[in-house]
């Protein structure tokens, strides 16, 4: 079948897909750990992989960076490709002033001001939600793997750089935001309108509050814990 973005074909692609931003993390992880791998996209350089991870059949494949990336490659899976999960293990920057740097975050909510949604589905809302189930159980596993890891609300934006300070009294404090990406809301919205499950995984690479913030290395690199928990919980899903 193939579409413009990916050139897999429907059943090389498995029912449960672990989406990092990253193309090249995408290859670490499916390298480090799945095995019988084969490289199933590589349109545009967006690396996709299915694999074995403790038996069972799994995908790995970057979603590239912002909602409009995301949107495509995750509408791709969800409605071509008859993809029931995806989870997204990716970078974020922190709002909450107690965050440490590479403690991982589970989505319970994410807010956004994009008109990412409303231009996908006519949804008039900016809050979106993870399936409940699948969330839970990425924050038992992060727990059982004994992470620095807490459960809350994470924003996504349209932009990395701002020109405008952001206003973290409003996002944090009344909106209730940990932190940052810039992906999550596109994800959580076409799994809803799908009917299907996704959920996010987070770890804080940024810290703009202690000037604080990991290598370029490290974001392609230092995420094995996070990688572990969501391969963990797609377990549970996977055929
Ligand atoms: O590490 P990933 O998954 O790419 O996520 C974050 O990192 C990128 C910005 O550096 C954005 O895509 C943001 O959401
Ligand atoms: O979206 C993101 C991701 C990582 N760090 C940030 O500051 N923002």
């Amino acid at each position: 079948m193939a579409t413009a973005h990916n050139r897999a074909q429907r059943e090389e692609i498995a029912r449960v897909v672990l989406m990092p931003g990253d193309p090249l993390r995408a290859k670490y992880i499916a390298e480090k750990f799945l095995s019988s791998l084969v490289l199933i996209n590589d349109v545009r350089n967006m690396l996709g992989y299915t694999g074995m991870y403790k038996g069972k059949r799994m995908t790995v494949m970057g979603s590239g960076m912002g909602c409009g990336s995301m949107g495509i490659y995750s509408h791709e899976l969800f409605n071509k490709y008859d993809c029931e999960v995806i989870v997204r293990a990716g970078s974020c920057g922190a709002y909450a002033p107690d965050l440490q740097l590479k403690e991982i975050i589970v989505e319970d909510s994410c807010y956004s001001e994009s008109t990412y949604a409303r231009t996908y589905s006519g949804y008039e809302g900016s809050i979106v939600y993870p399936d409940e189930e699948l969330s839970n159980r990425l924050y038992a596993q992060a727990q059982q793997h004994g992470a620095l890891c807490r459960k809350g609300r994470v924003h996504t934006s349209d932009c990395f750089y701002y020109k405008k300070k952001e206003d973290l009294e409003d996002l944090c404090g009344r909106k209730g935001c940990l932190g940052v990406d810039m992906e999550s809301f596109a994800l959580l919205h076409n799994a809803a309108v799908a009917q299907k499950k996704a959920a996010v995984l987070l770890t804080v690479s940024d810290h703009p509050q202690r000037k604080e913030k990991l290598s370029r290395e490290e974001r392609e690199r230092s995420f094995d814990e996070m990688i572990e928990i969501a391969l963990d919980t797609l377990w549970t899903y996977a055929e």
